[in-house]
């Protein structure tokens, strides 16, 4: 067919440049889904010297995802991703094709994330989360707090009890501390625009100096992670039962050196804790600005519950409606709005009959597909019941709903993602009435987003907390 040899369509560009000016000015996901409506939801776009093609529909996704997902799975690496080999040892990086990648995932699968992996943390995961909830009790009751940067901090808890038996945050602090801008700066730094991206003969030159910084920020990250290994190893061999445990042993079985420990632990906090918090931070918002779904989840909470005092994780499986509402979140939130580009490692795949060739990098809209309304009633409502009776879960099978991406590169983390997102939710909803500062309206919650790696709100939603006595 004609397809076969053509590109996707795409808007012009200019000589040099290619499409940059086109994608500025608004949000990346916004301005990408502006761009398809006029171009299709396979497009070609030019960024420098670099060729992406943009996929914004289901079909399309599913080609990328699924049926070309063996093809699909390298990552498109920034220049100030590089630093300290970073791009060698990070599971964020790699090809999913490669050995390390295979070992890390396998690492995740059997150690993290299987259900045995679960069982084992769920005491110490739910015992971090009635902290969180007993500081919004003990130092925000009745006060306006801005609820995500609380949750933030007590997931960054959680995962660093998960992988070390360490806190690394002072709870109810309203300030990010140490490792969280630590992380946050390497983030900024890595997603900034750079000319050296656009232009890989001019990267060594390093003109932005992304790369010079990221480096200073990964090596405060690795140092930190330093510490708590010597901090393991000077307690003379004490073992703890946790992950860094497993990984100090696939150390000593020569499968893992200290460096990929620490980017692996990186990797864990880097993708896995924001983007939670966030969820947490949207569906708060949604709810107070839709007061009547708000009362049908309470209502749900008080039937399942009733005078419990705490959810435990066996209480979310019973919450049909709240589940609802978070898959409704990550419709119209995804935190993770336009994933890591993929890039294509070979020739061989096609997305929507376009081949895609080797080295170009695809960007999966992800934001966009699951507002598309070919696949999705008045996409733009908050509607949880839209998810009823659908048969769709957050493992991308059907690519009309992926917030966690789908194929090879679905997101490892999504069994614990999961799990903490709906006990967060049911021990927040079931323990506080919520409401807005004084003098605001539900029509005053500020949706806005702002893009990043994640969307963030404009605005960080502040509510209050009123405990409850069951
Ligand atoms: C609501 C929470 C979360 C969402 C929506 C989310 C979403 C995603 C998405 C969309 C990707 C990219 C998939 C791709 O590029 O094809 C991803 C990758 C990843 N996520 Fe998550 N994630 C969440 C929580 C977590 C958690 C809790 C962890 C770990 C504790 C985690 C660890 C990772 C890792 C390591 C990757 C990289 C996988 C790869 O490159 O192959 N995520 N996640």
């Amino acid at each position: 067919s004609r397809k076969t040899t053509r590109r996707p369509p795409g808007p012009a560009g200019i000589p040099l440049l290619g499409n940059i000016l086109d994608i500025r000015g608004a949000e990346l996901h916004h301005a990408l889904a502006n761009l398809a409506r006029q171009h299709g939801p396979i497009m070609s776009l030019k960024l420098g010297t670099s060729n992406a093609i943009v996929v914004s529909s289901a079909a399309s996704a599913n080609d990328a995802l699924h049926r070309y997902d063996h093809i699909l799975v390298g990552r498109a690496i920034n220049d100030a991703g590089r630093v300290l080999g970073n791009d060698e040892l990070s599971m964020l990086w790699l090809p999913s094709t490669s050995p390390l990648f295979k070992r890390l995932r396998a690492v995740c699968n059997n150690h993290l994330f299987s259900a045995r992996g679960l069982g084992a943390t769920r005491p110490l995961r739910e015992g971090k989360i009635r902290e969180m909830v007993d500081c919004f009790r003990t130092r925000f009751a009745g006060q306006a707090v801005d609820v995500g940067s609380v949750v933030l901090s007590g997931l960054l808890n959680m995962m660093s009890n998960v992988l070390f038996s360490e806190d690394v945050t002072d709870l109810g602090v309203d300030q990010a501390q140490e490792l969280q801008m630590m992380i946050n700066d390497t983030i900024n730094e890595i997603t900034k625009p750079n000319v050296s991206d656009l232009f890989p003969v001019l990267a060594p030159l390093d003109l932005q100096g992304r790369r010079r910084n990221n480096e200073v920020y990964l090596k405060k990250i690795y140092d930190y992670m330093d510490r708590v290994i010597s901090r393991r190893q000077s307690a003379g061999g004490e073992k703890k039962a946790d992950f860094l445990d497993v990984l100090l042993q696939l150390h000593a079985e020569e499968q893992f050196s200290f460096e990929s420990i620490n980017a692996f632990l990186m990797d864990l906090f880097v993708a896995g804790t924001a983007t939670t918090a966030i969820t947490v931070q949207w569906t708060l918002a949604e709810l107070l600005r839709h007061p009547e779904i708000m009362s049908k989840v309470r209502a749900e909470l008080q039937e399942v519950l009733g005078e419990k005092e705490h959810p435990d994780e066996s209480d979310v499986d019973k919450l049909p409606y709240l589940r609802t509402v978070a898959m409704e979140i990550m419709r119209l939130h995804p935190p993770s709005p336009l994933m890591m580009p993929h890039v294509a490692m070979a020739e061989g795949a096609e997305v929507g009959g376009y081949p895609v060739p080797k080295g170009t990098k695809v960007i999966i809209n992800v934001w966009a597909v699951m507002r598309d309304p070919a696949s999705w009633e008045k996409p733009d409502e908050f509607v949880p019941e839209r998810f009823q009776g659908k048969g769709l879960d957050f493992r991308g099978g059907d690519t009309v709903f992926l917030p966690f991406g789908a194929g090879r590169r679905l997101c490892p983390g999504l069994p614990m993602a999961a799990k903490s997102v709906m006990m967060i939710l049911a021990s927040l909803l079931h323990e506080f009435e919520w409401s807005l500062p004084d003098g605001m309206q539900p029509c005053d919650v500020d949706l806005r987003e702002k893009f990043t790696t994640s969307i963030n709100m404009v605005t960080p939603i502040k509510a209050v907390p009123r405990p409850i006595c069951h």
